[in-house]
């Protein structure tokens, strides 16, 4: 089977990591690619690392120009998904890698995102409990944040086996890719080389509520979330530090259990032998997860640590995946789970 898919938003970052994994897909042959102000441009002035489609040409993100396609990814800025989304037919399988539709209420998206919301779909991250049902045969995906990927993944474990308190402590760091490709003073070069800084604190950061409704499931009661975010001088990777206090009665053996448990048949979520740290070198440009968990005995508290790339796992990688499972092929179609080091 191949199916054609067009990708809107070709000229941006997760668009180009998305082009540069289609193009080792043996199941899909690469359609319309569009941009906004790149329009007209030709995509090898845009993503000189994507040779094979170096000659293709962006065209307006239309819906005539992405009708006609069996899958259609959406790799454009929030609140820019839905008008484009409502244009395409039922019978497209629509993948949003942005945030419109991974929140189901409506007020948390309201306050985060400052528009109205425009729906929910079914969640692309299938390792979290009941998510791989939910995609088989859909026509609709939302993909997650990028830090709710590496977040999620830490901790669902924990609160799914019932082993830490409702109240998690979230220290993530992001390479600046993550903000996109659109020029922001706090992203010059002079600005980020050689230094780290906090952002989005205070419990603003609009991935909170993603992480609270992904934990608050594998709960099966709300978890509180403090995040804080960091930008790192790196071009990609997440590494996301989680904390929770430990219930009464758990032990370092069953946290470890647990988590074995979770990832046993996980393809691309490996949990690190006891002592190894995960680490974003290691996951550069792979869709592996890497994992590690620790019993703070003294503090009575849980540390799980991931590493993801935050282009690949974190929208990209993500996409295919969930692309796969809805159309049922093998879910690691075209994924490798091997990094480039050092
Ligand atoms: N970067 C990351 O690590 C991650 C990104 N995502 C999500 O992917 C989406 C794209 O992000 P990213 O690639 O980083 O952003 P970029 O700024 O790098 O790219 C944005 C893309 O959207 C296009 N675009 C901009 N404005 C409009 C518009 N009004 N209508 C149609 N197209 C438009 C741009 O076209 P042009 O260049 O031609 O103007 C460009 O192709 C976002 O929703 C983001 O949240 C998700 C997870 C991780
Ligand atoms: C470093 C940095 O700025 N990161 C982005 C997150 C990017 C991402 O993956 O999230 P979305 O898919 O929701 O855009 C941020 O903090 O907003």
């Amino acid at each position: 089977m191949t199916v054609r898919a067009a990708v809107a938003g070709a000229s941006g970052y997760a668009g180009g990591e998305l082009l540069r994994l289609l193009l080792t897909h043996p199941g899909v042959e690469i359609g319309a690619l569009t941009g906004n102000s790149n329009a007209g441009q030709r995509l090898g002035a845009l993503q000189p690392h994507l040779l094979p489609l170096a000659d293709r040409v962006l065209e307006e993100t239309a819906p005539a120009v992405l009708a006609g396609h069996d899958v259609v990814f959406l790799a454009l800025p929030h609140g820019q998904s839905a008008a484009v989304a409502e244009q395409l037919g039922p019978e497209v399988l629509v993948i949003d890698m942005g945030a419109d539709f991974r929140l189901k209420d409506p007020a948390d998206w309201e306050r985060f995102y400052g528009s109205p919301h425009a729906g929910t779909w079914p969640y692309g991250l299938p390792e979290l409990p009941g998510a791989r049902a939910a995609l088989e045969g859909s026509k609709r995906i939302a993909v997650p944040g990028c830090y709710p990927t590496a977040v999620s993944l830490a901790l669902f474990p924990a609160y799914a086996a019932g082993l830490a308190e409702h109240e998690a402590v979230v220290v993530a760091a992001s390479g600046t890719s993550g903000a996109g490709k659109a020029p922001k003073p706090h992203l010059l070069g002079s600005e980020v080389m050689g230094s780290m800084s906090p952002y989005g604190v205070g419990g603003v950061h609009r991935h909170t509520p993603e992480m609270i409704q992904n934990l608050g499931a594998a709960a099966g009661e709300p978890v509180s979330v403090s995040f804080t975010p960091t930008l790192a001088p790196m071009s990609r990777g997440i590494l996301a530090t989680c904390t929770a206090k430990a219930r009464p009665g758990g032990t370092a053996e069953s946290l470890r259990a647990a988590y074995e448990k979770a990832f046993a048949d996980e393809p691309f979520v490996h949990l690190l032998p006891e002592g190894q740290w995960p680490a974003t070198a290691s996951v550069h440009g792979s869709n592996a997860v890497q994992l590690q968990v620790a019993y703070d005995a003294a503090a009575h508290r849980i540390i799980a640590i991931s590493a993801i790339d935050n282009l690949t796992k974190g929208t990209a990688g993500g996409a295919v995946q969930s692309m796969n499972i809805a159309l049922g092929l093998d879910e690691t179609t075209g994924l490798s789970t091997i990094g480039v080091a050092p």
